[in-house]
């Protein structure tokens, strides 16, 4: 199977049960291929940005847009797959998770089609954790990172236009604020239109696909 023919595969919870994560080189990390995180606080527009991206490399199998799991109902802004606590417990104890975290009172992973495309020597973009980005360079080989910024004003007023959280989770996620423990490959101040930071974004990945080829 290609990357691509991933980027349209079903990752809810059932669905990854046959499947191992990628195989290990001899150091124990994850690779050839690039996890690129993006991440950033909570309303700055990753997710918006990772769309356009998508869009920029629909039908290019190099590229594989994560979809993540996530304890949380797939509302109508962000596709993931949904599965409930005990579930990921179950997978995250089988080891199908090349990198889980924990946030907001949910749980995230990312399942084995990413260690799959890393074998393949892909390019895979997936939001992140800022919290999370020690133990992804502890399993991934190659790890890129794009920060997403933007003043908290804007973010909160974003996070109250989607309508996602109620008035407390929102106070939550504005004032979360884990360390990006390294220098950001790029970041993006994402006041602008969504199409310049989605350029910006673009650009990244073309670039790593250049390098890494
Ligand atoms: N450049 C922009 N200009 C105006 N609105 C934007 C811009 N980027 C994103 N938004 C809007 O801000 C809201 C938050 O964006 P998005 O969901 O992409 O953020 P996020 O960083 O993924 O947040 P979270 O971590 O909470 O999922 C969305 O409703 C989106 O439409
Ligand atoms: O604050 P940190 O650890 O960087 O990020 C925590 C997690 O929360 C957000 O996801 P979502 O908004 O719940 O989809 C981020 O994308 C990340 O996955």
């Amino acid at each position: 199977m290609n990357t691509r023919d991933m980027n349209t595969q079903k990752t809810g919870a059932g669905a990854t049960l046959d499947h191992r994560p990628g195989d290990r080189r001899p150091d124990g990390l994850l690779g050839p291929g690039t996890l690129l995180l993006v991440v950033g606080p909570s309303g700055a527009g990753k997710d918006t940005l990772i769309d356009i991206a998508r869009a920029r490399f629909a039908g290019d199998g190099r590229v594989l847009f994560a979809r993540r799991l996530v304890t949380r109902p797939a509302g109508m802004d962000e596709a993931h797959g949904t599965l409930n606590e005990a579930e990921f417990e179950a997978l995250r104890a089988q080891g199908r998770f090349p990198l889980f975290w924990r946030a907001h009172g949910l749980c995230y992973a990312l399942g084995p089609e990413v260690a799959q495309a890393i074998a393949e020597g892909g390019v895979v973009v997936a939001n992140g954790s800022r919290a999370t980005l020690p133990e992804a360079r502890a399993r991934f080989a190659r790890v890129r990172v794009v920060e997403v910024t933007a003043p908290v004003a804007v973010r909160a007023g974003r996070l109250a236009a989607r309508g996602r959280e109620d008035a407390a989770d929102i106070e939550e996620r504005l004032s979360r604020a884990p360390e990006v423990d390294v220098a950001p490959d790029l970041v993006i101040d994402n006041v602008g239109t969504p199409a310049d930071g989605g350029e910006r974004l673009g650009a990244f990945i073309a670039a790593e696909l250049a390098a890494t080829e």
